[in-house]
């Protein structure tokens, strides 16, 4: 079961739906929507967060989905499934996979913990990671999947938050670990260089599913463009 997942992603990409929270797209019928249609453009999988999005997304697709469910903690920088409680959550509300953050940074359950209760709900975990050393814990603890999701956004890494990570995707390769690309893959050039580097699979998010994000590129290039009009004149 685990191995069918696991292949059925590999070389695919993976369509990560979280609209702007609280916009006008963050609604799980939306987010449903936005699923149905990242599979009919040929995603291998999709990554949902909240319980809620995960139970719309589900009977609409029978591609693997990663589940994932993320808090704002008063005392923990820790935002990707932090509790025992989410990941029960998660795995009832259909997730095959369930990702979690897997960065050394203090926290209310052990990434240990973490990855044995997501085990015990018969699914298979994806480390969010920041650097070469979370990985290779994650991968100690039991993780089937080592994802960049967190590189460029924890204080150690805040140095890498442009672009896409390639040295941490061959690191990663190089471990021998399933990996997932993920952070800033924002046009289908760099999911191919993502992939050469060494990934077995690509996320991508914003780029395909916040609609904020992208018209504020086009929006900005634009005006830039009008500046240095206004500049030659
Ligand atoms: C750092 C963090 O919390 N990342 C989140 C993880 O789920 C999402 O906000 C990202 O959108 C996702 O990882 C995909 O990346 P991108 O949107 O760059 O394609």
């Amino acid at each position: 079961m685990s191995m069918t997942v696991l292949e059925t992603l590999r070389g695919g990409l993976v369509v990560s739906c979280q609209p702007v929270d609280d916009g006008p797209m963050d609604h799980p019928e939306i987010v449903a929507a936005m699923a149905a249609a990242a599979v009919a453009g040929g995603a291998a999988g999709l990554r949902i967060e909240g319980a809620e999005n995960l139970a719309a997304v589900r009977p609409r697709v029978s591609v693997p989905v990663i589940g994932i469910l993320k808090r704002d903690l008063d005392d923990s920088p820790v935002r990707i499934t932090p509790f025992l409680a989410d990941v029960q959550a998660l795995a009832d509300a259909g997730a095959d996979i369930i990702a979690y953050d897997a960065t050394d940074r203090p926290r209310p359950e052990s990434t240990a913990a973490i990855l044995a209760a997501i085990h015990a709900a018969g699914k298979l975990a994806m480390a969010d990671c920041s650097n070469l050393e979370d990985g290779k814990r994650a991968l100690k603890e039991g993780a089937a999947i080592l994802g960049t999701t967190l590189s460029g956004y924890t204080e150690q890494t805040a140095g890498r938050s442009e672009g896409v990570d390639y040295d941490l995707i061959r690191a990663f390769h190089d471990l021998g670990a399933f990996v997932m690309a993920e952070g800033r893959v924002n046009t289908p050039e760099l999911a191919g260089s993502a992939m050469a580097a060494g990934a077995d699979a690509v996320t991508v998010g914003t780029a395909l599913t916040r609609l904020e994000h992208v018209t504020g590129w086009f929006h900005d290039a634009v005006a830039q463009a009008v500046a240095r009009t206004v500049e030659t004149q």
